[in-house]
């Protein structure tokens, strides 16, 4: 039987991809932008435009667009501290139990903030959406994929900063190339020897084999890699390392990851035993919620409420939770 909007929308959740920069809620980017001394459009529906993919949008690149218009507004650690608080707001909505938030600290330095402070907002954000909304949280940190190696190794030494807490893994994002993850070679062996847990967007727009190379430089979790769904004699190996792919179904439609929903691979990949979450990638960019991705998905592939739970199940294990996070967290996931 389908579940209704309503018990989708109650079902607990956890979300492991969603952007911090692609989801702030237009009201906060109106208080941010003001802040900022930025002039924005007055008409919601303009504004919209601007924070939104573009229906045009033919790629990955043009997906991104949008973020070249809210980031110059996450300048200072007052807005990054709202930002955060704002999202975990929007998580709570959705009933989503805990949330990893991602975002490249390089990106928010253009106002004179150190890669430290930046982090600290956003940790100090997530700490007070927590005390008000009951939604636990860890943030992680993002290279750019057009970063240099000695500049993505600044975001991986700041895990090594013992002051900075809350910050649970490492993931490289941007547009992506085939072949990417060679590029960056010597900084995921460092990630790795160091322990840090690692997701590597992949797959995306990009081809099969750098879900593959991913894995085999470390990463535990897949953001996106729906082109994986191109070669299935690699499934076993997924399912066999516990691989898990962080889905994004409006995202994936909207990248032209896939051409149409009737060829989304989740339930394929669900049924060969692949472990599959579902996620929002970015709830403004994509003007989306994790609620919506849940009624997608119901509506598409008709997914029951054992499904949405074994996918719930695949999340809280795959998630960089700490331990005292898992043991709160496990009666609810672990049934
Ligand atoms: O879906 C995505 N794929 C690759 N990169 C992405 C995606 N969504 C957002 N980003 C980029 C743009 C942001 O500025 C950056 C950090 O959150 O990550
Ligand atoms: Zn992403």
């Amino acid at each position: 039987m389908c579940l209704s909007r309503t018990e989708l929308n109650q079902l607990p959740k956890i979300e492991l991809h969603c952007h911090l920069d692609g989801s702030i809620s237009m009201a906060t980017i109106r208080v941010l932008a003001e802040k900022a001394g930025i002039s924005i459009p007055e008409a919601d529906e303009a504004l919209r435009l601007k924070i939104t993919a573009p229906e045009s949008a033919e790629s990955l690149l043009d997906y991104l667009a949008p973020f070249d218009f809210v980031l110059p507004m996450l300048q200072t650690q007052e807005a990054l501290e709202l930002a955060a608080y704002d999202l975990i707001s929007q998580a709570k909505a959705d009933h989503v139990r805990y949330i990893e938030v991602r975002f490249a600290p390089t990106l928010h330095t253009a106002g004179g903030l150190s890669l430290e402070q930046v982090v600290v907002a956003v940790t100090k954000g997530l700490a007070k959406g927590e005390a008000d909304f009951a939604v636990k949280s860890n943030a992680l940190l993002c290279g750019m994929r057009h970063e240099s190696v000695a500049t993505v190794m600044t975001v991986v030494d700041l895990f090594s900063k013992g002051e900075l807490t809350h910050v649970a893994g490492f993931d490289l994002a941007g547009g992506e190339a085939d072949g990417y993850v060679s590029g960056f070679t010597s900084v995921l062996e460092t990630v790795k020897e160091r322990g840090i847990p690692m997701t590597l967007h992949a797959g995306e727009c990009g081809c099969a084999q750098n879900v593959m190379d991913a894995i085999k430089l470390g990463a535990t979790r897949i953001g996106h890699g729906v082109a994986i769904k191109d070669m299935p004699d690699k499934w076993a190996e997924l399912i066999d390392k516990k691989i898990t792919l962080e889905m994004a179904p409006t995202s994936n439609i909207q990248t032209k990851a896939i051409d149409k929903a009737e060829n989304y691979p989740f339930k394929t990949l669900f049924d060969a035993g692949v472990r599959v979450t579902i996620n929002t990638d970015n709830r403004t960019v994509s003007d989306t919620t994790l609620t919506d991705e849940y009624v997608k998905l119901a509506d598409w592939l008709g997914f029951d409420e054992a499904v949405f739970r074994q996918v719930a199940r695949y999340a809280f294990e795959a998630s960089f939770m700490s331990p005292q996070q898992r043991a709160d967290l496990a009666d609810e996931f672990i049934k």
